[in-house]
């Protein structure tokens, strides 16, 4: 299957050092690094002696910050995006992430204005250059930090290979810093030194016809299309008791739920306060759906699984304009505290994979039901438990995660915990 691997696939080869005339510069671990321990690479600078300068443009260009409760500010940026911002390696699609999406990934508690960073040109004002920080309170293995997530990076394709890219760096680096912040998270699909980890892209098709039609699936030799299409059929119906939308009420218990989850994985957010769990998991329309198990008989939620919707536009194609993907994010179960000891021969927990398979499954009907076409997920948490029963096949793109200013060993990508947007 195809798939957006963001900008490029990990196959392509990759630059020596000496070529990273930008990233040689930075505090990254080496390409060829090995860690085994784990700390800043340089020390924190007393936030009176950041730079208060903005970062030099070139003299055509301006900073601006871009406001998201400002409807022309959150419509500019979706404008950007949309006709420049990632796409497959064919250019065959392009997300299209929506102006509610916008919001909600750039509005969490704790945003800043200040860093959510444009550049326009100067004569006309238009907008042709992003970057974004939002603040996120990450554990790896045994140490929590408080980094800013970094996300969004767009240069409009007429502007590309000009270096503006190192200037926006640059710049939301100054930004972080001013707010006493000397460490940053983040993914693409580029290979730059060093990922922590990298996590393959699978796909879960609910429409196989659309699918095909898009160029996104090929149907299998020596199969046809019905054979395709009864192949990914999903039930009409949820399988598991209790199962509902998640409402306003279940925010405290979801929050000790996943929260719980997570600490099985050793790259992983951590939901602070009810607000976290309220603007990351609470459902919002038509941006994040998100279920619950209520178990009839305790009422106590025991587990709950989300996912979000992700469009891409299909670029070039006859019959279709949008590609409704929806993305598997977090998830919870509070069968871990009944013991994954018990395992299958081939080292699976049984009661876990028998748990989290019927959460996906049941995500996928209501992702099905909402008219989503596929569902996509990474290799990482405890995706592996449930991507082949659930039919999701693999893609040919990488997502590669990053640190910045913090030495840490290498991630497994089963104990990647962190869901990127
Ligand atoms: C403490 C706080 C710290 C905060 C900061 C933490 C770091 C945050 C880092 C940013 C995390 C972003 C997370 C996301 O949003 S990932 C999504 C990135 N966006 C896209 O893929 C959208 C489509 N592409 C574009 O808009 C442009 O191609 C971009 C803007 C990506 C590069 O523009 P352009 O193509 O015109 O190139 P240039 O001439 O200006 O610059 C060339 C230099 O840029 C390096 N490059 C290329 N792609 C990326 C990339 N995805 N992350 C980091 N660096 C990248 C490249 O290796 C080279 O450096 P070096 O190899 O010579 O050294």
């Amino acid at each position: 299957m195809q798939s957006l691997a963001l900008q490029e696939s990990t196959g392509k080869e990759k630059k020596t050092m000496a070529e990273h005339r930008f990233w040689n510069t930075q505090p990254v671990p080496k390409h060829d690094e090995n860690i085994t321990d784990m700390g800043p690479i340089e020390p924190s600078i007393p936030v009176d002696q950041v730079s208060k300068e903005l970062t030099a443009l070139p003299k055509e260009f301006e900073w601006c910050e871009l406001d998201m409760t400002i409807e022309k500010d959150a419509k500019e940026l979706y404008d950007l995006l949309t006709l420049n911002y990632v796409e497959d390696d064919e250019a065959q699609f392009r997300f299209d992430y929506s102006v509610n999406f916008l919001k909600w990934a750039l509005q969490p508690p704790n945003w800043r204005k200040d860093w959510l960073v444009g550049v326009r040109v100067a004569s006309n004002k238009k907008l042709v250059a992003f970057i974004s920080a939002i603040p996120v309170q990450l554990r790896t293995f045994d140490k929590s930090t408080l980094m800013t997530e970094i996300n969004f990076l767009n240069v409009h394709k007429k502007l590309r290979s000009k270096r503006l890219a190192p200037v926006m760096i640059r710049e939301i680096t100054r930004r972080s810093h001013i707010h006493g912040i000397f460490q940053a998270v983040y993914t693409a699909g580029a290979v730059l030194p060093k990922p922590v980890s990298t996590c393959q892209y699978f796909h879960r098709s609910l429409n196989p016809k659309k699918l095909v039609e898009c160029g996104f699936s090929r149907i299998p030799q020596s199969w046809t299309l019905a054979r395709m299409i009864k192949h990914f059929k999903v039930p009409e119906k949820t399988s598991i008791p209790g199962f509902r939308e998640m409402q306003q009420k279940d925010v405290p218990e979801v929050l000790v739920l996943v929260n719980k989850y997570l600490e099985r994985f050793d790259f992983a957010p951590q939901f602070e306060t009810n607000a976290d769990v309220e603007h990351w998991i609470l459902p919002h329309k038509d941006v994040v759906w998100s279920y619950v198990v209520e178990d009839p008989t305790t009422k106590k939620i025991t587990d709950m699984v989300s996912f979000y919707s992700l469009p891409s536009s299909v670029i070039g194609n006859p019959k279709h304009k949008t590609l409704n993907a929806a993305y598997l994010f977090y998830y919870g179960t509070d069968i871990i505290s009944k013991g994954t000891e018990d395992k299958h021969e081939d080292g699976t927990p049984k009661l876990l994979s028998k748990r989290l398979n019927e959460l996906v499954g049941d995500a996928l009907v209501m992702a099905k039901r909402l008219g989503f076409d596929v569902m996509n997920g990474l290799q990482l948490m405890d995706n592996g438990l449930v991507l082949q029963q659930q039919k999701f096949g693999a893609g040919d793109g990488h997502l590669n995660y990053y640190l910045y200013n913090w030495r840490c060993p290498d991630v497994d990508d089963k104990k990647v915990g962190l869901v990127m947007l």
